[in-house]
């Protein structure tokens, strides 16, 4: 078995502000192999955008603070600037909820694209455009080829016209075109590793299940391993092979996708599931708006869930709680899995339990 593209280990990524420390990702542990794609599934305040930034090592104002992140099994805490901006130019591409914080107002897109086709095959070349404020392509047969490329990979995101809205400004395109548009330029490097922070979640549904297949085209086709941060239920499960549930910057459940959706074990991620199936029900085990940590600068013993959770028990504030395979492949942070397991299989009645029942089968 080859080692995972990237592995994350126990990473600690930490915010100092005048209001205290808050460890924003507290012992965050997963790997995204190649080819796969992995959703980071929490609510808002969960730390799924820190530990994207901290991949990418953009997590400034955070500092990581403990842990290890290694991509092709290079470790990225300890590497130099350089090496950073080579990995981001060529390897490692990040898409962010926001487009218009990503796209240059006074370019057009079609030249933005272009600029990350240049980027990639200049290999890791400061970004110019942003850097000087001026167009890179005075050359004219240099423009000409990022052009066709540019228009290339505008059809590949689903840009309709793309000979037409290479030359369109960003202003003129509407939202789900200019998310297309950002999608465009985090491909021209044709990354190993894509990270998307809620891509889609601004856009309407049919845009965004569109922009979802032809994130797992580009799985299927380049074998681009994706990171997918969301927190709708609904994306995760349309688009990943395995999903990592975050709470309070911590793993409480993580395997795949499927077994993670249907069976969750955690009282956590069952209580986030019942939210989201039935939304409307703010009283569904009370978990909807109570359920989020409100204070981040206390310690940290013990499960983060453990005021919301109705299983329990001393153990549960007493200490770090041990994480535990379920199954093969089924990472589990609660001590009462067990007592929950049963409980699980009486609250989902829809489905006899696909594992027999048996929790602690071996891998
Ligand atoms: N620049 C910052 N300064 C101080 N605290 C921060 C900063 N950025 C994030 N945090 C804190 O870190 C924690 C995790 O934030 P993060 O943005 O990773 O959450 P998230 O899961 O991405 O949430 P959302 O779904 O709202 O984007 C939050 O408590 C947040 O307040
Ligand atoms: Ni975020």
């Amino acid at each position: 078995m080859s080692e995972s593209l990237l592995r994350v280990e126990n990473l600690h990524t930490r915010f100092d502000s005048d209001q205290g420390t808050v460890d924003a990702v507290n012992g965050v542990s997963f790997t995204v192999d190649r080819a796969e794609i992995v959703g980071i599934l929490g609510e808002s305040g969960s730390g799924k955008s820190a530990t994207a930034q901290s991949i990418c090592r953009l997590e400034a104002p955070g500092k990581i603070v403990d842990g290890s992140i290694t991509f092709a099994g290079r470790e990225l805490t300890t590497a130099a600037e350089a090496t950073l901006c080579r990995l981001r130019g060529n390897s490692i591409s990040m898409v962010f909820q926001d487009p218009t914080e990503t796209l240059n107002p006074v370019f057009s897109v079609g030249e933005q694209i272009a600029e990350s086709v240049r980027i990639h095959e200049s290999s890791g070349k400061q970004r110019l455009l942003d850097f000087l404020g001026v167009s890179p392509f005075r050359d004219r047969s240099a423009w000409e080829n990022a052009r066709e490329r540019a228009i290339e990979l505008m059809e590949q995101v689903g840009i309709p016209n793309p000979d037409a809205s290479v030359s369109s400004f960003p202003h003129e395109l509407s939202g789900g075109l200019r998310q297309r548009a950002v999608l465009a330029t985090a491909l021209a490097s044709e990354p190993a590793l894509l990270i998307a922070d809620e891509p889609t979640t601004a856009l309407d549904t049919t845009t965004q299940a569109d922009i979802l297949r032809r994130l797992r085209s580009l799985r299927d086709e380049q074998n681009t391993s994706i990171l997918l941060i969301s927190h709708d239920i609904g994306v995760i499960a349309q688009t990943c092979d395995r999903v990592v549930v975050l709470y309070d910057g911590q793993v409480m459940e993580a395997g795949p996708v499927e077994r993670i959706l249907t069976a969750p074990k955690h009282p956590y991620t069952r209580a986030l599931l019942s939210c989201s199936v039935r939304n409307s029900d703010a009283d569904e085990r009370g978990h909807s708006a109570m359920a989020r940590p409100q204070d981040h600068t206390g310690s940290h013993e013990g499960c983060p869930f453990a005021d919301h959770c109705q299983h329990v028990t001393d153990a549960c504030r007493s200490g770090p709680i041990q994480t535990t395979e379920a199954a093969s492949d089924h990472r589990l942070a609660c001590v009462e899995a067990p007592v929950s397991e049963a409980q699980s299989v009486s609250e989902q009645q829809e489905r006899p339990a696909a594992d027999g029942g048996q929790q602690h089968d071996t891998a």
